[in-house]
């Protein structure tokens, strides 16, 4: 069906939709074959077969192995001024690369004048790009020597939606050429096929690489940060953990007692004296608490009407965005400025110090309750991971202090930072949408098991669709490869999927992807619709799937209840909501509301 946007049970992702002009036939085709593959993909087992998926065939499944059928090894990566149609390899490149500049440096390397008028010019450039208006314009103009970075440091401020704009206008899929010899070319995409090939039917030949682990060094060898073997290794001993009922247990228990005795007694203060909280703070600061009692067995206390100040919190914030920034510079730039604690790499050297004097703390205390012959029934990812088994797990190293402080820190983060962003964004779209809110009330009202509240699951996945915790994904290919939108990748050159824009697709979602309609995610019979990862990315996609999905929807339904419930909530008028550039998706202003109880 070519027509959407009325109705949304009218929109599928099957067989029979045909998205507007930007997809071809032969698209369709292999994302319909997609869709059904992944239905059944989604029931391999964790860390199940790379490059296989498994198709159903009428009553029947069977195996098949997802190729690329593109064999034009002669196409570049198109220049992002350009369509997005492979090109022959006359480009860009070494004309357009001939600096015109080169002559004036040649001769003029004595010459003063020259030298001035060079410098004048440069900072001209600088001063003209610096001071346009951060709108529009998805394309950016590509220079001699500067390549797109004059126009992307305009844009750096509204990276998310100017992705949107970028990957709109050019079939999905477009080729950031980063200033000369900087190392920072990068393939942004959002176009499904891409995506499946690159997470799921080619994983083998797309770790995260060598410059991503550069990049996100702050988290060592924690399992977002690495691949290969010590990423199976991670990943297999998470799954234990987290597939570990008592450390279900664990989840559920924290997540009720810091309900009951922190987050409601703090709303029920500021309902009490007309306070005026910033949602925000409040979910970092719970997630912070039931994160660290989950992965840590220690609970900061973050969340009390004293609102302490929270180091941790700071310094992840600070690091996150630090780490978008380094996306853009050489790593010659970002370390130097490291090096000498300037701009955002001062607070990443900050954020560095707090993390390893945090765990320097908790690490130690544990050891010494452990060798005194405590903890021995914890569940905690801490306790677990000083305890793991290395005949089963070779590359882990429970006696080493750094070791263990990287793997816990990437599994807080990952638990802390996703799910308060996800609550933040859906409690402000249910405040713009009054209609939601009180279908998601009734709902609750009515319903007394968490799991059948179906309205509420929607609203929340779709409330990630349009604002995903985490907006990118990144990959870097070990070997060269011919992508499906026919985009040439070079061995580790670097790939950026943007989550954020996949869910704003028109020919992905359809004509009405901007707007929150929960609707679109149930089917006729009232049941939940099943999306696709590599349509729905917010929780990764393929073999990287998020390990704590589950967890995240038990707790995100456990908060949403809690407070649609007992409270109402109301905006503060005239606060401004926009995304922080960072890797992961924060209100820059927080969300400032006034609360009071419902009646
Ligand atoms: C709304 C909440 C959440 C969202 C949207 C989310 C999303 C994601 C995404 C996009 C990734 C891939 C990151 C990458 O490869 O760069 C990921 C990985 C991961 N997530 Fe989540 N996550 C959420 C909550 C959680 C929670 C609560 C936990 C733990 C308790 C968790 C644990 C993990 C782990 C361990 C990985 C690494 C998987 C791997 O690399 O194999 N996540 N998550």
């Amino acid at each position: 069906m070519g027509s959407r946007g009325e109705s949304d049970e009218q929109f599928t992702f099957d067989s029979e939709y045909t998205p507007p002009n930007t997809v071809d036939f032969e698209t369709q085709q292999v994302l319909a074959r997609l869709a059904a593959a992944e239905e059944v993909a989604d029931q391999i087992p964790e860390g199940g077969e790379s490059g296989v998926v498994r198709e159903k065939q009428g009553s029947k499944r069977k195996l098949i192995i997802l190729t690329d059928d593109t064999d034009d090894s002669d196409v570049e990566i198109t220049p992002a001024t350009q369509t997005t149609k492979p090109r022959r390899k006359t480009s860009y490149g070494t004309a357009s690369r001939k600096p015109m500049f080169q002559s004036t440096l040649d001769d003029g390397i004595g010459s003063s004048r020259q030298a001035f008028i060079f410098v004048s010019f440069i900072f001209f450039l600088v001063y003209v790009f610096l001071h346009r208006k951060p709108q529009g314009g998805p394309l950016l103009k590509n220079w001699p020597f500067l390549g797109m970075l004059p126009g992307m440091l305009v844009q750096l401020p509204r990276i998310h939606d100017w992705t949107v704009e970028a990957l709109e206008a050019n079939d999905l899929t477009f080729a950031f050429k980063g200033a000369w010899l900087s190392g920072t070319d990068l393939l942004f995409t959002a176009d499904p096929r891409n995506i499946h090939h690159i997470l799921s039917s080619n994983f083998g030949n797309y770790p995260k690489g060598p410059e991503f682990k550069k990049i996100f060094d702050i988290l060592g060898d924690g399992i977002i940060a690495v691949d290969l073997e010590l990423w199976e290794d991670l990943r297999k001993s998470s799954l234990d953990l987290f597939h570990h009922q008592d450390f279900q247990k664990l989840s559920e228990t924290s997540n009720a007692s810091k309900l009951k005795e922190n987050l409601v007694p703090f709303l029920d203060n500021a309902a009490d004296n007309d306070i005026i909280i910033d949602l925000q703070d409040v979910f970092k600061r719970f997630m912070f608490d039931t994160a660290s009692v989950l992965m840590t067995g220690y609970d900061p206390m973050s969340l009390s009407i004293k609102m302490t100040e929270v180091e941790f919190g700071e310094a992840t914030d600070l690091g996150e965005e630090a780490i978008l920034y380094r996306h853009f510079k050489p790593v010659i730039l970002w370390k130097l400025q490291n090096w000498f604690g300037i701009g955002h790499e001062k607070e990443m050297r900050s954020a560095s110090v707090t993390f390893d004097r945090m765990f320097e703390k908790i690490i130690s205390s544990r050891r010494e309750e452990i060798r005194r012959g405590g903890r021995e029934t914890s569940m905690d990812a801490l306790t677990c991971y000083m305890k793991v088994d290395t005949t089963k797990y070779k590359l882990l190293k429970p006696r080493d202090d750094k070791f263990i402080r990287d793997v816990i820190l990437s599994l807080l983060i990952a638990g802390r930072d996703t799910t308060s962003s996800a609550l933040t964004w859906f409690f402000w779209l249910l405040s713009m949408h009054p209609r939601v809110m009180a279908k998601i009330r009734h709902e609750i009202n009515t319903k007394t098991e968490t799991e059948k509240l179906v309205y509420l699951h929607a609203a929340l996945s779709e409330s990630m669709r349009l604002y995903p915790p985490v907006p990118f994904n990144h990959k870097s290919p070990a070997k060269p490869d011919v992508l499906p939108s026919g985009h040439r990748v070079e061995a580790d050159s670097k790939i950026l999927i943007s989550i954020y824009a996949l869910g704003r697709m028109r020919s992905v979602w359809g004509e009405n992807a901007a707007e929150f309609k929960p609707e679109r995610w149930i089917s006729d019979s009232g049941d939940l619709r099943h999306e696709p990862s590599y349509k729905f990315m917010a929780f990764n996609a393929g073999p990287r799937t998020c390990l704590g999905k589950q967890l995240a929807f038990m707790q995100m339904k456990m908060v949403a209840v809690e407070i649609i419930r007992n409270y109402d909530f109301k905006v503060v008028e005239g606060h401004k909501i926009e995304p922080v550039p960072s890797v992961i998706l924060r209100m820059k202003h927080g969300l400032k509301v006034a609360v009071t109880k419902a009646i």
